[in-house]
């Protein structure tokens, strides 16, 4: 039992930000053990937090809270993105956890999807590293065994409605200046075939079309009526239900919940890992046209002159 534990919290220990998805040891600190042993023990909750991103493991419920932690906006930049799947790493390979409820630490803003700054004026390999960073924490939510929820407590455009959809369910705030969908036209930029992918399986094809051409925001209760989200509840409600979803779910056996879901994203997943480099090399390709880059310029500009 104490060799088990052990084991868990070495795995779970906190690492250092920005590194990448290597395995870590879990064989370190032996002379921590008994200390690291008494204080599990009398604990039922692990926490670490890395510049980016927090997680509260309950080990009672087996659920982690994973907030996103980045002021103002928490943007999606390559350490966010690479914390981010390290975490979620960690997370599926400890027995003790089972679900993960996605949210934010930020008021009013869950994600402003991707750090613009990230694809504007840098070279083609730091676009490259960026992409297969986005793509990196795509694989690891879509694809992950645990029970995903993502509890919506702020506006969610773009790469941030992607990790939303990317969840077994969604709950969202019942505020109407929240809004969530793929703008990326209204960015003068195209959402790649994988967030266009996955959108379609959330909302179906015809809403996915017009949701995706028109670059739509979504209110809470919109997003509702097309199936973008699957709930929306009272402000401070978002929490506690996502906690009384994500119980209702584990109710049900993991093997047979696990397959199950699996066998509903295995195509998707696989069409991407098995295009990843040249979806990689069509992004860099794209992301450097001086239209491409003269547009996401403009609306930074834009976004600026708004905060002012
Ligand atoms: C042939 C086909 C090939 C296809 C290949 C692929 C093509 C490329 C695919 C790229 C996919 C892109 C996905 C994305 O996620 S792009 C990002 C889209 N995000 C948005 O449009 C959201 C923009 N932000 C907002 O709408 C608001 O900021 C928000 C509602 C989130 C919050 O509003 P609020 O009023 O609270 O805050 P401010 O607007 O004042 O913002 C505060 C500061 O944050 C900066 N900011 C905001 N969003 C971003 C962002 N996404 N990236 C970087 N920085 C951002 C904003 O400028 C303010 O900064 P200052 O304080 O310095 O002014």
């Amino acid at each position: 039992m104490i060799a088990t534990l052990l084991i868990q919290h070495e795995k779970l220990e906190q690492l250092p930000s920005g590194g990448t998805l290597s395995p870590y040891g879990v064989h370190q600190k032996h002379g921590q053990i008994t200390s690291q042993a008494l204080q599990l023990l009398s604990s039922q909750r692990r926490q670490f937090s890395n510049t980016y991103i927090s997680v509260k493991l309950d080990e009672t419920s087996g659920v982690a809270v994973m907030k996103l932690k980045r002021p103002p906006v928490n943007s999606l930049n390559m350490e966010l993105l690479t914390e981010f799947a390290i975490n979620l790493e960690k997370l599926e390979i400890d027995r003790g956890c089972r679900g993960v409820i996605l949210t934010s630490a930020v008021p009013r803003i869950f994600s402003a999807g991707l750090d613009i700054t990230e694809m504007c004026g840098k070279n083609a390999d730091h676009y490259g590293e960026f992409w297969r960073a986005v793509q990196e924490m795509w694989l690891k939510l879509y694809g992950s065994s645990m029970v995903t929820i993502a509890a919506i407590n702020g506006s969610s455009p773009a790469g941030g409605c992607l990790m939303a959809l990317s969840c077994d369910y969604r709950i969202i705030a019942n505020n109407k200046k929240y809004t969530i969908g793929l703008n990326e036209t209204q960015l003068g930029i195209v959402a790649p075939f994988w967030f266009k992918d996955i959108i379609t399986e959330v909302i179906g094809h015809r809403a996915a079309e017009r949701s995706l051409q028109l670059g739509m925001l979504y209110s809470p209760t919109d997003a509702l009526k097309i199936g973008l989200v699957d709930e929306v509840v009272a402000e401070d409600k978002v929490q506690s239900t996502a906690s009384a979803v994500m119980a209702q779910w584990l109710t049900l056996p993991d093997h047979a919940r696990q397959i199950t879901k699996s066998m509903m994203r295995k195509p998707s997943l696989d069409r991407l890992v098995t295009h990843r480099e040249a979806d990689i090399t069509n992004f860099v390709s794209y992301i450097t046209r001086d239209s491409i880059q003269k547009s996401l310029q403009m609306y930074m500009e834009m976004l600026k002159k708004k905060g002012r």
